[in-house]
């Protein structure tokens, strides 16, 4: 690992992997004394089986009991199943993400959800959760904050963990954050040395200024946590940038035709930001047929929305709200 990357492993990882790591009372004063207010998103398609679980225990843990955060929004992204019905009845606001600034139409992706969520909450600090986390989370929340509360340089932070995998119901100790080990690592260690020191750079779980997130593109599909992470690297530099070891982190998982799209989403994304020149952004995968092999043909090309900034009706809505 180069020496900044080293250095800043050393100096910029703190541990989170449980509340007894996290003084929870001097977050709470620290968030009054800095006049904050927090976000927390979940971007969630398809995800009714998990997302009530997590919202409920956000809201009555972290905006009920201790008010650490100010409101929790479900986003919805075009999902079939019943997520915002249960995500409401779990006492989280909900909002579609096709009903957020209506007038920019809509597209599918995670990454839309995500842009979409920062017109359509209130904080200063955003915290992003997957919405088909599993097992013990409660630490994730005060975890992401910690350094976004206590180290004003911070800009924005991601959480680190091991990756069990669950394989038909099974959980195998190791073996997740498979395109993150076979393909983001080896492409940011390549095109971006200095960012060799996260652990998890599309971990799904990750927190950030508005004032940050706000001026950077957002990559409408999976690509839009390594396009968030190279871009805040280029606005806040290195030493904006921080991470928090949040112990184990469990989640559902998806099948490897799914993870080949999405890590065809997350080429097409470095490949963008690293200057190639116009990439096909198609993937054609292979499913073994009785009669010999049938090609899939995925579209894997870049699309991104402008920074939020960019936006008219985002940039009146925040001049109301200052
Ligand atoms: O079009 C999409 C795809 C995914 N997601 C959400 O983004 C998170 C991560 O997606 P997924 O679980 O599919 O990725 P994985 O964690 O398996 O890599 C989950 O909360 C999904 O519900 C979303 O909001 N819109
Ligand atoms: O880290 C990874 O390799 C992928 C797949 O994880 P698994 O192999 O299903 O544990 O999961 C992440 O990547 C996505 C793309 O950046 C993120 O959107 C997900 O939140 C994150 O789970």
């Amino acid at each position: 690992m180069r020496p900044d990357a080293r250095a800043w492993f050393s100096g910029r990882t703190t541990p989170a992997r449980s509340l007894a790591d996290l003084h929870v009372a001097a977050l709470l004063r620290a968030k009054r004394r800095g006049g904050h207010r927090v976000s927390v998103v979940l971007p969630a398609r398809d995800e009714e089986a998990t997302v009530g679980r997590l919202a409920r225990e956000l809201v009555d843990r972290w905006v009920r009991r201790v008010p650490l955060v100010d409101e929790v929004l479900v986003v919805d992204s075009d999902s079939g199943d019943r997520t915002a019905e249960v995500a409401r009845a779990a006492g989280a606001d909900v909002v579609a993400a096709a009903d957020v600034l209506p007038a920019h139409g809509t597209r599918p992706g995670k990454g839309e959800a995500l842009w979409k969520s920062l017109a359509a909450t209130t904080g200063d600090l955003l915290v992003f959760l997957d919405a088909d986390l599993l097992g013990d989370v409660r630490h994730y929340v005060p975890g992401l904050l910690a350094p976004l509360l206590t180290d004003p340089q911070v800009g924005y932070v991601k959480g680190c963990y091991t990756r069990p995998l669950e394989v038909d119901g099974r959980s195998v100790p190791a073996g997740g954050g498979r395109v993150t080990e076979l393909t983001a690592r080896p492409l940011l260690n390549a095109l971006w040395p200095e960012l060799a020191g996260f652990v998890q750079p599309l971990g799904g779980e990750y927190a950030g200024r508005r004032e940050a997130l706000e001026q950077v593109p957002f990559v409408s599909g999976y690509g839009v946590e390594v396009g968030l992470l190279v871009d805040l690297l280029g606005l806040l530099g290195l030493g904006g940038l921080a991470q928090v070891d949040l112990g184990v982190r469990r989640h559902t998982s998806q099948d490897q035709e799914a993870l080949g799209r999405m890590a065809g989403q997350v080429v097409s994304a470095v490949l963008a930001r690293s200057g190639s020149a116009d990439v096909g952004g198609l993937l054609t995968q292979y499913r073994a047929g009785d009669g010999g092999f049938v090609p899939v043909s995925t579209l894997v090309a870049v699309d991104e929305r402008p920074p939020m900034v960019t936006v008219p009706e985002y940039r009146a809505s925040r001049a109301g709200a200052v």
